[in-house]
């Protein structure tokens, strides 16, 4: 059963005209596939514009705690709010960027992101939700080739396109599920960039949760970051990425503070999966 304790009433319903805060609240969350415990004890508050990072080993969760924060499952217990409402299941508040791209093979990759936004905002002209998709397309890079289909773009391609439909939703949340996981580091390392230009060049900020299991990803994106354990999947710490804006991938791979967090944040998870296997 879904269990939703209202405590705090800081991210309840705004009075008519107000605008909502666009941040996430986890509250004692559990998660459950029939017996087996797969998340517990999740407590996390996602502030508005901020750029998470859920980082840990393969089978901690993270994917999960995303997919019901898109609403693709629900809590076995606990809270669960985006913008002060309970999630209830998936909504164009919430866009999702995939590892693998889900692009509709048999549409044009302008028709791809122009039918996510005829989703999200079926009122608008025909004409209007293409020139959406043509200026998302643009901004990511691939103003030339949306009358092409996702499989004569490359994987780097493929994973811009999932971006910029993501992007045209205009959603005030973004969650992305290791996004660059299948990709070169070459085309990785230029869609974080790309990535990171489009959140902060964008007024509001989206508030973005980002699933890696990558140290380096997670320093280099993240405002913060949540740390997951395993067995089952809950949250081991949390650390705040002091790092300033923009940040330079060589400037910080130099950097000693970096560096000790890397080695703290790697120490936390080698100590947990230690406590694991010694208690298996
Ligand atoms: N449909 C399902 N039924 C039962 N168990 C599942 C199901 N989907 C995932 N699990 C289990 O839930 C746990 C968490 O999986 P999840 O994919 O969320 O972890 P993850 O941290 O994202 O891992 P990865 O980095 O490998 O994607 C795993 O033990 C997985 O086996």
């Amino acid at each position: 059963m879904t269990e939703h304790r209202r405590t705090d009433t800081r991210h309840a319903e705004a009075p008519a005209g107000q605008a909502r805060e666009h941040s996430l609240r986890i509250e004692r969350l559990n998660f459950a596939y029939g017996d087996t415990p797969i998340l517990r004890g999740i407590d996390l508050h996602v502030r508005e514009g901020e750029f998470l990072a859920l980082l840990g080993p393969s089978g901690s969760g993270k994917s999960t705690l995303l997919r019901l924060i898109a609403g693709l499952e629900s809590p076995t217990a606990g809270r669960l709010d985006a913008s002060g409402r309970p999630v209830s299941g998936p909504g164009t508040d919430r866009a999702v960027v995939f590892q693998h791209y889900a692009l509709f093979p048999w549409m044009t990759v302008v028709d791809n992101v122009a039918e996510a936004v005829a989703k999200a905002h079926p009122r608008l002209p025909r004409s209007e939700r293409r020139a959406r998709a043509l200026k998302q397309l643009e901004r990511v890079g691939l103003g030339e080739v949306g009358g092409n289909h996702p499989f004569e773009l490359s994987g780097g391609m493929q994973q811009r396109a999932a971006i910029a439909r993501a992007l045209a939703l205009e959603s005030p949340f973004l969650l992305m599920d290791e996004p660059f996981g299948a990709l070169d580091p070459i085309n990785r390392a230029k869609l974080q960039d790309l990535l990171i230009e489009v959140w902060q060049g964008s007024t509001p900020r989206r508030t973005v949760v980002f699933v890696t299991h990558d140290v380096d990803e997670a320093l280099l994106l993240a405002d913060r970051i949540a740390v997951m354990g395993a067995t089952p999947g809950r949250i081991i710490a949390e650390h705040s990425v002091p790092f300033a804006r923009p940040r330079q991938r060589a400037a910080l791979f130099k950097d000693a503070g970096f560096h000790r967090l890397r080695e703290e944040i790697a120490e936390a998870l080698d100590a947990d999966t230690l406590a694991h296997l010694e208690a298996a």
